[in-house]
């Protein structure tokens, strides 16, 4: 079994959201840091409570790895016993790292975030630099089921400057990056019907987004962009088939939940957001 197929069935059993740990220090609710532990120790204490509180209603955590290196030497600890964190809690973790480039290199990026201190179980990569730059992370998705999410149609501003621009035969460039990684999954597929190659599809833009689900019945969506960024539920099950094959990211959505329920704990303030994303999100899609 992949760990697309995993995250598969953690979607099927606990819902689509992607508990996003981006977890800046200043994020931390004043009187829960301890000024005796580093901030990097302080991130660890916050995550693994959150996680704690989350777990049950999170298909899987995807951690921000520069959140982590920002903080230096102990902000790599922090992002590797975060990484071990939810592990532990038996749900699927994405590193989001959006690596890309030569394949000696990525040799060594996919060596660094699937074995050791760094493991994971999927990745986020950068196609930029075209197919030899995914190619090295794709024998730890035959040999071990791993698995990756690559942009293809992101959600910032920014997706219009290269994603949108229009190729000769009329696809964007967008379509090129997804044709393209779609059918190169086809060749490790999981028993649920998904490749262990994911597409990132930012829940921001909408156009196309039933073209783009049905033409990519196979790929299984990292989808952005819920909360802080403006995604809405809505939109975001247009890009889910029955509720599935996708994972939805919310990162200060719901670290910072607690800040919209005055007296409310971070972890529970996070918990209750989770569930109200799952539920606004089934409802979504229910109307489909
Ligand atoms: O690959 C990603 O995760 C990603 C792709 C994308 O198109 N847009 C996007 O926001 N992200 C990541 O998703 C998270 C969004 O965070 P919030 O806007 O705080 O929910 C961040 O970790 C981003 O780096």
């Amino acid at each position: 079994m992949t760990n697309m197929d995993k995250l598969y069935e953690a979607v099927e059993a606990r819902g689509p959201v992607c508990v996003g740990l981006d977890t800046d220090f200043s994020y931390l609710p004043e009187d829960f840091v301890d000024s005796t532990l580093s901030r990097g120790e302080n991130i660890v204490r916050f995550n693994k409570k959150l996680i704690d509180a989350t777990k049950a209603v999170a298909g899987c955590y995807k951690v921000q790895i520069a959140y982590y290196e920002s903080l230096g030497l102990e902000g790599m600890k922090a992002y590797a016993d975060t990484l071990k964190a939810v592990r532990e809690a038996g749900v699927p973790v994405i590193a989001d790292i959006k690596r890309g480039d030569i394949a000696k290199t990525a040799e060594m990026y996919a060596m660094g975030h699937f074995t050791g201190d760094f493991e994971s179980d999927f990745v986020t990569l950068a196609p930029y630099m075209g197919l030899d730059s995914i190619s090295p992370y794709l024998p730890y998705a035959e040999k071990q089921g791993k698995g990756m999410f690559v942009l293809c149609r992101t959600s910032n501003g920014g997706a219009k400057d290269f994603e949108y621009e229009k190729l000769a035969d009329g696809r964007h460039v967008y379509d090129l990056v997804g044709d393209k990684l779609n059918a190169l999954g086809k060749d490790y597929m999981g028993e649920h019907g998904y490749s262990s190659i994911g597409l990132v599809i930012g829940g921001t833009h909408i156009e196309e987004a039933t073209e783009i689900r049905a033409k990519y019945q196979d790929s299984f969506f990292l989808i952005p962009g819920y909360g802080a960024q403006g995604g809405k539920a809505e939109d975001i099950a247009q890009y889910l088939t029955k509720g599935n094959g996708g994972v939805v990211n919310s990162s200060r959505g719901i670290l910072l939940a607690y800040k919209k329920q005055p007296g409310t704990a971070f972890d529970e303030a996070a918990y209750n957001e989770c569930v109200n994303m799952k539920e606004a999100i089934a409802h979504a899609c229910s109307l489909l």
